[in-house]
């Protein structure tokens, strides 16, 4: 078992959790999602979601099979997407009289002090509430130049942002794999599920690899760069299988499930 017990949770969703394999959005996953982020408010932990599927939302919309090269046909798309997503998620939170508010972040939140001050008040502000924040990156004006980048490699990095100005104590994230595996458990089903990581090494690194889902945005490589930055602050991150958000009281319980990202000792007697 291990010993979490941690208060401010970050939760992060990828795409691939969100949107089914024939591209429609995945209503029962956001749903589920609405009861059990509800439900932990209720018993007083403080929630903030990192959902991405805007893009993949906007695609369903326009029946678009692939994921368009041209950067504003992305952009347009996700700005599509996000308005959907983000009503789809306010219906279902209010069915459980859940308010939630929509935060769309950029870069700019750790480049600029004044940023990241705003960002981590008005955040706690509506912690402070009950509200959860649903974050994503603002796809619309993210840019990636060389001497002013406002865009995130993607949302696990975002997440770890997220998790590092709030001083969260937690990131869970939650993807379409059970966890950290040896190797791509798609292209090498001998992999071995890895269960805790303290220090990101070589090894670590050469296990990761990108995505194999014309959905979900870095794969796996961008999830170690997101623990990396974690494990730097001393917080700690689960990487678990999304399928079924209430994944999220197992881990809360302490089972061993997906893969643990800390430098402390966790293990608890049972
Ligand atoms: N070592 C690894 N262990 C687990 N998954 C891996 C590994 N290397 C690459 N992957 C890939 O990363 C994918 C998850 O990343 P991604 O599709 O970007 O998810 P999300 O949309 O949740 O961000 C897995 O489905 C798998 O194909
Ligand atoms: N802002 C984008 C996020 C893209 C992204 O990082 O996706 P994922 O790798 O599935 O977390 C969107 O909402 O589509």
């Amino acid at each position: 078992m291990r010993d979490l017990q941690p208060k401010r949770i970050v939760v992060k969703v990828g795409t691939s959790s969100l949107v089914l394999a024939n591209g429609k959005l995945n209503l029962r996953a956001i749903g589920r999602l609405a009861y059990v982020l509800t439900d932990l408010c209720n018993h007083d932990y403080q929630v903030i979601l990192v959902s991405s599927g805007a893009m993949g939302a906007g695609r369903d919309m326009l029946h678009i099979k692939e994921r368009p090269t041209e950067i504003p046909e992305q952009q347009a798309l996700a700005a599509i997407g996000q308005s959907r997503l983000i009503g789809i998620y306010t219906r279902e939170f209010a069915e459980y009289q859940q308010i939630v508010a929509q935060v769309l972040l950029t870069r700019d939140v750790i480049i600029f002090p004044e940023s990241h001050c705003n960002v981590v008040n008005t955040l706690n502000a509506m912690l402070a509430k009950n509200i959860i924040p649903i974050i994503n990156e603002n796809d619309t004006v993210s840019i990636d130049e060389l001497d002013h980048k406002t865009s995130f490699s993607d949302n696990d990095e975002l997440s770890a942002i997220v998790a590092e100005i709030t001083q969260a104590d937690l990131l869970i994230m939650l993807s379409d794999i059970d966890g950290l595996f040896t190797a791509n458990p798609h292209k090498h089903p001998e992999a071995q599920l890895i269960s805790q990581v303290p220090v990101i090494d070589d090894q670590i690194l050469s296990y990761a690899s990108g995505r194999d889902s014309s959905f979900g945005t870095g794969g796996m490589t961008t999830k170690i760069n997101a623990a990396q930055r974690i494990l730097k602050n001393h917080q700690q991150m689960v990487l678990a299988n999304g399928a079924n958000p209430e994944i999220i009281y197992d881990i809360l319980d302490g089972q061993e499930i997906g893969t643990l990202f800390s430098n402390s000792v966790v293990s608890k007697k049972q």
